[in-house]
């Protein structure tokens, strides 16, 4: 049974069509036009229980419409949405206990508050008795590696320290499924992995669903078996990042360091080269004919060292939406 089922969903935004400048206004304010702009265009999955699943699409795709049809923050225009048993936009209280909503670009911790005054705050809405509180807050704090910094104004806390305070407060509930949008936005990499770290230990231990926006493609290799992809409204993949890898890319990168310089000219019938300078050569390689290929290269050539690699997923998806975008 899925936890969250999303069929045909969709959701077109009336916007008001006007001009630039004081005419503009004026004009519109005499005869108002409009225009739809469709953000999500009868998207279908489900996702089970415990899953971690990567939503990616470039800017605009319709990700953070997706996430706020799912958590009920606003009405699909068609389809219909299912989380955890409810409807979603019906913001019944079994629905709400359930589910979380992290959004990196948005605070919900009172900003001269320490966070442990929003926690307390936060079991009382939820209706969790405070020994149970406590418990929770110490637990989470604990994975979280938060410590005195939670009696501290939140305003004084650092960017990396102030996310992991956020997830601790959406996390209180013990939510089943859990709606991340980029929360890593703006985390250094050391905070970053932290995070992520702890977003995969507490799937382990809790079992949470959880459906995660990031632009960090590290956010999602590290986490997300299942990704998916949405363009222009519409979902474009729904597997894991291997497949989605190499359907975007028939090919691998293979870098070789050489001990010997060669001339140029030398890779052509081995691959398409991308680069030879000195020792270093980059070759695009079909995945079917890699392993006859490297067998031959070091065969016939002093091989230093040899990185068999993933072209970047950002920027095959990248040249797919340039490719469509051109079409
Ligand atoms: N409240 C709104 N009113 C009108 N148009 C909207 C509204 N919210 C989103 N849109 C439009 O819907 C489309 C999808 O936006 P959405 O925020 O869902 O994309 P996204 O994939 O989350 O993008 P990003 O990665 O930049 O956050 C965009 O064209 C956006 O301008």
């Amino acid at each position: 049974m899925p936890i969250i089922e999303a069929r045909a969903l969709s959701k077109t935004f009336r916007v008001a069509d006007k001009r630039p400048g004081l005419g503009g206004t004026l004009r519109h304010f005499l005869r108002r036009r409009y225009r739809d702009v469709a953000a999500v265009r009868e998207v279908s999955f489900a996702i089970t229980p415990g899953e971690v699943v990567g939503f990616l699409g470039p800017n605009g795709a319709g990700k953070t419409t997706t996430l706020k049809m799912l958590t009920g923050l606003i009405e699909p225009s068609g389809g219909r949405v299912a989380v955890a048993g409810c409807v979603p936009f019906r913001r019944q209280e079994r629905f709400l206990q359930q589910i979380t909503l992290v959004m990196g670009n948005r605070q919900q911790l009172i900003w001269d508050l320490p966070a442990l005054d929003s926690f307390r705050v936060n079991a009382a809405v939820y209706g969790i008795p405070d020994r149970v509180a406590e418990r929770r807050i110490a637990q989470l704090a604990e994975m979280l590696e938060l410590g005195e910094e939670l009696r501290r104004p939140v305003r004084k806390l650092s960017l990396g320290q102030r996310m992991k305070a956020e997830l601790l407060a959406a996390l209180l509930h013990e939510p089943a499924v859990l709606f991340l949008d980029e929360p890593t936005l703006g985390l250094d990499v050391n905070a970053q992995a932290r995070v992520r770290d702890f977003l995969a230990d507490y799937n382990r231990r809790t079992g949470a669903t959880v459906l995660l926006t990031s632009h960090y493609m590290g956010d999602i290799t590290a986490l997300c078996r299942r990704v998916l992809l949405i363009h222009e409204g519409q979902l474009f993949h729904d597997g894991s990042l291997e497949r989605l890898t190499q359907e975007l890319a028939p090919h691998r990168e293979v870098r070789l360091e050489l001990q010997d310089l060669q001339p140029a000219g030398t890779f052509e019938a081995y691959g398409v080269v991308e680069s030879h300078q000195g020792h270093q050569v980059r070759l695009r390689i079909p995945r079917e004919q890699l392993t006859e290929r490297v067998a031959a290269l070091l065969g016939r050539f002093a091989v230093v060292d040899l990185e068999v690699a993933d072209p970047p997923i950002e920027q095959l998806i990248g040249e797919l939406f340039r490719r469509e975008a051109a079409a």
